[in-house]
């Protein structure tokens, strides 16, 4: 009997296999190696080379934290974003994120769960989403784009660094969305090669911060001593965008005025049954600068990129515009609708270069497998979008190449919210960014406004195939050498 009962339950135990493949861990440090040497420099490049000899689902253990667990397969991509969402419903949280107590009310960061997740994503909605919200911000993102023209117009002739005049255009939207006030300086005057200016800065730092491998993410027990220095830096820069909120948030409520923008909005949610707080306004105008700071304005200057080293392409997508535009004198957003290619390159670029480009979940309830593995509760489950877009088994013409034509005919079923997860650059499930709808809009209108009556040339001496494509990843993918091209105004 037994015999019977050992046999009976044998094939039911190595038919669990135990955990994905991947690299052998030392004892005690797992694959610390792996986590602080590979990912410290384009980690969505080191894990894309690490699932050419794993798979599409494989897996290392960073030091004596949980196991990340890196997915690169649309197939993969839909089973932990959509199909199991509601067990993945957390996102890992790197010590230095939790540093002022941001990570315990950061939108990007609490589990969907949360009361308050809920209430921060109704808040983003209503701006970010619904028609309502939408319609009554486009006079904002019409005034900045056509002011960027306006500028880059003013400086023909003078070569400027691209992605810091978006910079100024994105976040001032996004600042006159939450409270009505611009945040940068977008005079273009600082556009040769000074440093950069100090909101840019605040945002880049932790960035920077937040993406780099911390020994105390590694080893928690030394998080106390945040021997990096990571948790510091982090609280340093956090300080001052808080401090800018609250004094936001003071002189709003001094005042008594009214602006319909998302202060007003979260000021009364603050009297109402909700009780947010002073911090947690803080918290959410943080989240927005973050997610909204170095993502439109990067997919613009990663487009102006290839199209500047894509002569052809480049002269296609203004002869769209011209003839669609006619004489007038700036691009509004209720001409998006007539240029087909116009989005076709955004949605090509945003393949090549998600401004995300490895979006993270935790695994938050038990009982859960992917691949077929099963997965403890608190593992980091890392998808790596960037990898799935350049995926020669997904896309097999050219998958390296600029070709925006892909998204034409056929390819222009390809959406950003479509069913196919080898093209999702905003995520998925109830955590997909908030900012598509706004994105989808904003990007290629800048875009637009750019190529409308301005013609873009390359420093003296630089040749198009001179345009530097190196990428730079901290949280978001970055051009490693900012664009600097010269935009010459045309009648
Ligand atoms: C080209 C533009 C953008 C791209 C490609 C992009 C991409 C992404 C991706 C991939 C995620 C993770 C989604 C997931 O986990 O499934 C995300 C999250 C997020 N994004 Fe965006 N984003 C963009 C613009 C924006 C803008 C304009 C805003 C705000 C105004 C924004 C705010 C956020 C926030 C707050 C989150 C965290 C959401 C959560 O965890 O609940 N993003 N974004």
């Amino acid at each position: 009997a037994i015999l019977l009962l050992r046999r009976k339950h044998k094939p039911r135990e190595s038919s669990l296999p135990a955990a994905p493949p991947g690299p052998v861990g030392l004892p005690l440090i797992g694959n610390a190696f792996t986590f602080f040497g590979l990912l410290r420099h384009n980690p969505h490049r080191a894990l894309a080379r690490l699932a050419g000899t794993y798979g599409p689902i494989f897996s290392f253990r960073p030091g004596t934290t949980c196991a990340f667990v890196v997915l690169s397969s649309p197939a993969m991509a839909r089973e932990a974003l959509a199909e199991r969402e509601a067990a993945l419903a957390a996102r890992f949280v790197p010590d230095s994120v939790r540093a002022l107590g941001y990570g315990a009310g950061s939108m990007a960061f609490l589990p969907s769960s949360d009361p308050l997740w809920k209430q921060h994503r109704v808040t983003a909605g209503a701006f970010l989403t619904s028609s309502r919200g939408l319609t009554a911000t486009r006079p904002v993102r019409n005034r900045h784009a056509s002011r960027l023209a306006v500028r880059l117009r003013a400086r023909s002739g003078r070569p400027v660094k691209v992605g810091e005049a978006v910079f100024g255009a994105a976040n001032n939207v996004i600042s006159n969305i939450l409270f009505s006030e611009d945040v940068v300086d977008d005079d273009l005057a600082g556009v040769q090669g000074e440093r950069p200016p100090p909101f840019e800065r605040i945002v880049g730092v932790l960035f920077q911060e937040w993406a780099k491998p911390n020994v105390s993410d590694a080893f928690p027990f030394l998080a106390p001593l945040d021997l990096f220095g990571s948790r510091r830096r982090t609280s340093r820069n956090l300080a001052q965008l808080y401090e800018l909120f609250h004094g936001l948030v003071d002189r709003r409520l001094a005042s008594g005025e009214n602006h319909g923008d998302m202060l007003d909005a979260v000021l009364l949610e603050r009297h109402a049954k909700s009780q947010l707080t002073r911090s947690d306004i803080a918290k959410l105008f943080t989240d927005m600068f973050i997610g909204a700071s170095e993502t439109s304005n990067l997919t613009v200057e990663w487009a102006t990129a290839h199209l500047l080293r894509h002569g052809d392409k480049m002269e296609k997508l203004r002869a769209e515009i011209a003839a669609s535009l006619g004489s007038k004198d700036f691009v509004e957003e209720g001409d998006l609708g007539n240029l087909p290619y116009l989005h076709a390159v955004v949605k090509e670029t945003l393949r090549l270069h998600p401004a995300v480009p490895v979006v993270t979940r935790e695994v938050a309830a038990d009982g859960v497998s992917l691949g077929g593995f099963p997965m403890a509760t608190g593992t980091c489950i890392l998808v790596n979008l960037w990898a799935i877009g350049r995926d020669p088994d997904v896309w097999p013409d050219q998958p390296e190449a600029f070709m925006p034509e892909r998204f034409l005919g056929a390819g222009a079923a390809l959406h950003f919210r479509g069913s196919d997860f080898a093209y999702r650059p905003f995520g998925a499930g109830r955590r997909m960014c908030p900012g598509l709808d706004f994105a989808a809009r904003f990007v290629p209108l800048v875009l637009a406004s750019m190529l409308h009556k301005i013609e873009w040339t390359l420093p003296e001496g630089m040749v198009p195939e001179d345009v530097d494509l190196s990428e730079h990843c901290t949280l978001v993918l970055k051009l490693a050498k900012p664009l600097i091209a010269v935009p010459v105004s045309t009648p």
